[in-house]
């Protein structure tokens, strides 16, 4: 049996998987392919002759009518990527008259035959593909959120504390407000490991954030890992004498929860030492001062025999 081309190109043309729609010189509808049936509700023998405008009233004022324009008056090919139009078509999945509407990439070209001048528009079905960047741009949002979480202790991570301490020292000196800092750091930590093997060491930081963070009650407290085995607390709204009370009771919270240390290490059971710096107008109004003012006064507690909290007024 003998095909002639004309009908097997039609046959295909109908059988393609995007939606192909031919126009005349004005804007006549004389191809309207099967892939448009079903999305649209239309047959072909219902749409042709007519204007593509008035089939689809809502392209009136659309990058599609413009596109459609410079085809067939200047003979210029146009791409509407789906990021510049969703749906310009009012197209739903195939026999779905209420589903949601079809996301779309819609390519127009002119064409000639003799003197008429035509243009065909492709309609791709992106739908799938716009989905996966939705869920992309989710992932990324989820990771974004995780980014601030330490991985090991859940709490959150040095990153997240930087940015922390410098919002909640600008909101405190707007405010004029209070602020204080707590570094906190394991006493003997590498006996600890040494003696038991990093793997508990691990799990030794885990409890000691969880005491950490379940001690800080009010809700804008926030409790960080800040290196290995040192922590942070951020206390809005807190004098240097309430930040001392807190953490005197953190450490005593730690020392009760009686962890066996290590035989080498400076206290039987795991305990922590602390240093206070609060947020002074003059001296103190800068992140890096109040951590390093921290620090010292960790340092201090360390030196006069761990297991104990020291102001930076003391140390
Ligand atoms: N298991 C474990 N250990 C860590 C981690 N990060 C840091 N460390 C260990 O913590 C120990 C800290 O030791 P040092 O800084 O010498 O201080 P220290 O032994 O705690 O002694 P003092 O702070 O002076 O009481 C080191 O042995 C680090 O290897 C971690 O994520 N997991």
């Amino acid at each position: 049996m003998i095909h002639s081309e004309p009908d097997l190109t039609a046959r295909a043309v109908n059988l393609l998987n995007c939606g192909v729609v031919v126009l005349d010189a004005n804007h006549e509808i004389v191809l309207w392919n099967g892939w448009m049936v079903p999305r649209s509700g239309r047959a072909a023998s219902r749409v042709r002759n007519q204007s593509l405008f008035d089939v689809f009233p809502v392209l009136r004022g659309s990058r599609v009518e413009a596109a459609v324009l410079g085809a067939l008056a200047d003979n210029v090919t146009t791409a509407i990527p789906q990021t510049e139009e969703h749906s310009p078509f009012p197209l739903r999945q195939a026999g779905s008259f209420d589903g949601p509407p079809i996301d779309q990439a819609v390519t127009v070209t002119p064409f000639s035959e003799g003197d008429e001048r035509f243009c065909l528009i492709e309609i791709r079905d992106v739908s799938g593909t716009v989905d996966r960047e939705r869920r992309l741009l989710d992932h990324a949002e989820s990771l974004r959120a995780r980014s601030y979480v330490d991985g090991l202790t859940g709490i959150s991570n040095r990153r997240y504390f930087d940015v922390a301490l410098d919002r909640e020292l600008r909101r405190a000196q707007r405010a004029g407000g209070e602020l204080s800092l707590l570094l906190i750091d394991i006493d003997s930590f590498k006996a600890y490991n040494d003696h038991f093997g990093h793997q508990q060491g691990d799990a030794c930081l885990v409890t000691v954030a969880q005491a950490l963070a379940g001690q800080l009650k009010r809700p804008a407290d926030i409790a960080a890992r800040y290196g290995g085995e040192e922590f942070a607390a951020i206390l809005p709204d807190t004098s240097a004498e309430q930040a001392l009370t807190v953490a005197n009771a953190i450490r005593e919270h730690v020392a009760s929860l009686g962890l066996e240390h290590a035989p080498a290490a400076a206290h039987p059971v795991v305990t922590l030492s602390i240093g206070v710096a609060s947020f002074d107008r003059e001296r103190l109004h800068e992140p890096a001062a109040l951590v390093e003012a921290a620090d010292k006064a960790l340092y201090a507690a360390k030196h006069a025999g761990r297991n104990r909290v020291v102001s930076s007024a003391q140390a």
